[in-house]
């Protein structure tokens, strides 16, 4: 095949939408009509992929910002408001009334999340039914603004091109980063400085004006709607099925499901009245079973050479030509004051006091390792650090601020960053994309997400993943993953920094050259750090002291030689027999 042809295929879905603008041109009013339907599914279907594909939750409920958005066009249009401040009323009060539920519903996560939003759509047809002097009930509202079926076909084929935009942004921009973050890793987008709750707001809330702009151009098409036209959960569930059929997630995926799913609807409707739910239903059950990443994403269509490209997410992958991009941001000095003051902190699961008033503190440039037995409460004492948990007595504080009251991405900015025992990169996300955000999001010299992403390069040549930088996190070794959250905390540039268990898992010389890393990000950055580890030999080649727990309580602090002679250490690892043994 030609580079021509192969460049046409390559915008094929681009091609089709502009295909779609000569159909009031060249086809009939039925066909206008058809049309004009798909792209309105395609608005939808589109607009719910931003919080469903890119940000990981499911949104059952969207087509209650649909229906919002059509009674109030309908009822301002009838009110005699014009057709302009109809439109911007059916756009604003989804959006409003999507920021207002978000509060509630953003405290819940996966499938308490999909049946919450799920429940909006009978409670707004309830709602609609009932409050009969707005909407007037199960009458419906008779629209008396006239139809223009050249202007509604304008306006829905320019916000289904401006939903693909949107979706085009996302993947372009640092929002969108937040948003893949999210759906990888909630914690640790927080650790790497993002705030979450406004960033799901914003989704949701654009996300429900696309709709309502939607539920407006359908009412105005329809001429009249009533309680179940625009909130029936028989037709609400229509457009996700549509994204989640073409594959949820990529970029064309809603387009295709819209044209398949919105074409066999059609034919089922006129060919097969009476079954057509039950085969639509079955067609769908078949799709989630055999290709339960949808189309685009099946077996068949990522092998195909010319349309494998449709499979994949959108990776950014700036390549840099000779000696690699440095960070700009200019190496902070180093404080005088403690960096880490832990006064007498608390916390408790239960009846199980996971740390017991642990006091300890952390001058500028200190590598400190955390020790103790298992169950002892070092990653309980990170995770307070970190403000993954609430204290429940004592304090602590990072350069002189309390952290009682401080968010989690509050504490990634005031300078302390983190790994986890258990790696947490942004599995989805390449090498070079999860260090971008990091990048992105700090607080000390933010860079634009172009920027991040060619700066990325030199933070994955620091610890040794500069050939891999395409790489998705996913498909990376267990070392190489912890490599990279050591790259993606260092490109946060904190002045803290807290390790947990790096070596279990590696080999000798794995552990010998992250120490090595680890001597070189602290000796260029003036980094302050607390190592949570068993391997007292690794520990011995960096850290300035031990500070050793048990059952929570701060048993012992040192050097390494005091700590591995120490009674009490010796006790609290081997048990009584182990500290006679070694006392002979
Ligand atoms: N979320 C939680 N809910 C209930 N108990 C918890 C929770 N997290 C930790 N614990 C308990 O707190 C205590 C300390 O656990 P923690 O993971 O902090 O120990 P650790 O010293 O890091 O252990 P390891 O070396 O095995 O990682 C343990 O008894 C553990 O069971």
């Amino acid at each position: 095949m030609s580079a021509t042809s192969r460049r046409y295929i390559n915008h094929l879905p681009w091609l089709i939408l502009a295909a779609a603008a000569f159909v009031p041109v060249l086809g009939s009013s039925y066909a206008v009509s058809f049309t004009f339907t798909l792209l309105s599914a395609l608005v939808l279907a589109q607009s719910w992929d931003w919080l469903g594909g890119k940000t990981g939750y499911t949104n059952l409920g969207h087509f209650a910002f649909f229906g919002t958005g059509a009674y109030s066009f309908a009822i301002s249009a009838s009110a005699g408001l014009g057709l302009i401040p109809s439109l911007a009323l059916a756009a604003l009060v989804p959006m409003l009334l999507a920021l207002v539920l978000a509060f509630p519903l953003f405290r819940l996560r996966g499938n308490y999340f999909a049946f919450a939003t799920l429940a909006l759509i009978p409670l707004f047809e309830l709602l609609a039914l009932n409050l009969v002097g707005l909407t007037q009930g199960a009458n419906g509202i008779a629209l008396t603004i006239p139809r223009d079926m050249g202007m509604l076909y304008g306006l829905v084929l320019a916000l289904g091109g401006i939903s693909i935009g949107v979706s085009v942004w996302l993947d372009h921009s640092r929002f969108g980063y937040a948003l893949k973050a999210i759906r990888n890793d909630e914690q640790a987008a927080e650790t790497c400085g993002i705030r979450i709750l406004p960033a799901k707001m914003a989704v949701f809330a654009l996300g429900a004006l696309f709709a309502g702009l939607a539920g407006a151009l359908q009412a105005w098409f329809l001429g009249y709607i009533d309680p179940h036209t625009v909130f029936g959960l028989d037709v609400a569930l229509g457009p996700i099925a549509m994204a989640l059929f073409g594959g949820s997630g990529l970029l064309w995926g809603p387009l295709l499901g819209v044209i398949i799913l919105g074409t066999l609807h059609n034919y089922l409707i006129t060919n097969l009245s009476v079954l057509q739910t039950a085969a639509y239903g079955l067609l769908i059950l078949l799709i989630g079973r055999y290709m339960p990443g949808g189309m685009l994403r099946s077996i068949w269509v990522s092998r195909l050479p010319l349309l494998s490209h449709y499979s994949r997410e959108h990776h950014e992958q700036p390549q840099v030509a000779g000696q690699l991009p440095q960070d700009p941001a200019p190496i902070e000095t180093v404080p005088a004051t403690a960096v880490l003051s832990s006064q007498g902190a608390i916390k408790r699961f239960g009846g199980n006091t996971a740390v017991n008033s642990v006091t300890l503190e952390v001058q500028p440039g200190d590598v400190i390792g955390l020790v103790g037995p298992n169950g002892s409460g070092k990653t309980t004492f990170f995770n307070c650090v970190s403000r993954v948990y609430t204290l429940d007595g004592g304090r602590i504080s990072f350069a002189g601020v309390d952290l009682a009251d401080k968010r989690r991405d509050q504490v990634a900015h005031l300078g302390i960053g983190r790994t986890y025992q258990i790696p947490r990169p942004f599995s989805d996300l390449s090498t070079l994309e999860n260090i971008a955000v990091a990048l992105m999001f700090r607080a000390h010299h933010p860079l634009h997400h172009a920027q991040a992403l060619r700066v990325a390069h030199s933070y994955a040549a620091q610890v040794g993943l500069g050939g891999k930088t395409a790489t998705l996190a996913q498909d990376l070794s267990l070392q190489d993953r912890k490599l990279l959250e050591l790259a993606r905390a260092l490109a946060s540039r904190p002045r803290l920094l807290l390790v947990d268990e790096v070596a279990s898992g590696l080999t000798p010389a794995e552990i010998a050259s992250f120490v090595e890393l680890l001597k070189t990000a602290r000796d260029t950055y003036g980094l302050s750090i607390i190592w949570v580890e068993h391997i007292f030999w690794a520990l011995a080649k960096i850290v300035d002291r031990v500070v050793v727990l048990e059952q929570g309580s701060l048993l012992a602090q040192g050097s390494v030689n005091d700590i591995v002679h120490d009674p009490k250490v010796i006790e609290a690892y081997f048990g009584a027999k182990g500290a006679e043994k070694e006392g002979k």
